[in-house]
């Protein structure tokens, strides 16, 4: 499959209904990286009973991993298809997701909603990340933390995603991704601040070995060249 249009968000309506059946190599990819991120982020809060909001959940990986952990997971995602199988996929595995359509540049949430804002892979799509992160700070509560995941901007992250992941392996579909989208870790930062975070760890993120379907399983790295997460938080009388 191939994305024409550079970071066109159609790709995730277009696999909507296969989000869930692991037919799809980069949908289960996807997948495969939720351990890793819930791991590392689980160092940091303990979701339990927590509202958390899953900022761009397309068919629900995430937000199904964060209500399993206790959390009162809601879902946010402009892909309508995806919204429509991740609604039916909650219902379907009992679980008590709620699910909406949004963009992150305005969020249909009144303020200091939500105790964590989950972010993965998320921000190097958004149009405006200025605004995301300023919506992402209104939703939350003072106190709230900010979860995230995003690709690096550097000649090596745009070899690995883009050359090796999209054109050589066919790991993701062409044109996934523009890599004037990618965010370096200090921009990241400062975009945070002017937001009115304090930024908490950061740390790679990367293939660490490969399941019996022969695709990678992944883990943190010491290093933040191409995949990095990280967490930020809302000072407790910020508001
Ligand atoms: C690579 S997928 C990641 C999906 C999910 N977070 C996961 O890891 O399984 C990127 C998602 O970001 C969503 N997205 C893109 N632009 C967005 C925006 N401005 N606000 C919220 N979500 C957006 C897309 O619709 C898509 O579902």
């Amino acid at each position: 499959m191939t994305n024409k249009q550079r970071n066109n968000l159609d790709i995730y309506d277009d696999v909507a209904a296969d989000w869930w059946s692991d037919d799809i190599r980069w949908v289960r990819t996807l997948k495969n990286l939720v351990p890793a991120r819930l791991a590392w982020f689980s160092r940091h809060i303990d979701w339990e009973a927590k509202a958390v909001l899953d900022l761009g959940c397309a068919g629900g990986f995430m937000a199904e991993a964060l209500t399993d952990k206790g959390a009162n997971v809601t879902g946010v995602d402009p892909a309508a298809q995806a919204i429509s199988v991740a609604t039916k996929r909650a219902k379907q595995m009992d679980q008590v997701i709620r699910y909406d359509i949004g963009v992150g540049e305005n969020l249909p949430y009144p303020d200091d909603h939500f105790d964590a804002v989950v972010c993965v892979d998320v921000l190097e799509h958004v149009v405006d990340l200025t605004k995301v992160l300023a919506e992402v700070a209104r939703v939350l509560k003072p106190g709230g933390l900010f979860l995230y995941d995003t690709i690096n901007r550097n000649p090596i992250a745009r070899l690995a995603t883009i050359t090796v992941a999209e054109d050589v392996l066919g790991l993701l579909p062409q044109g996934t991704h523009d890599p004037k989208m990618f965010i370096k870790p200090r921009e990241l930062r400062d975009a945070l601040a002017k937001a009115g975070f304090v930024s908490g760890p950061q740390t790679g993120l990367g293939p660490r070995g490969i399941n019996r379907r022969g695709d990678f399983t992944f883990g943190p790295l010491p290093f933040k060249t191409i995949i990095y997460m990280g967490l930020a938080s809302l000072p407790e009388f910020s508001k």
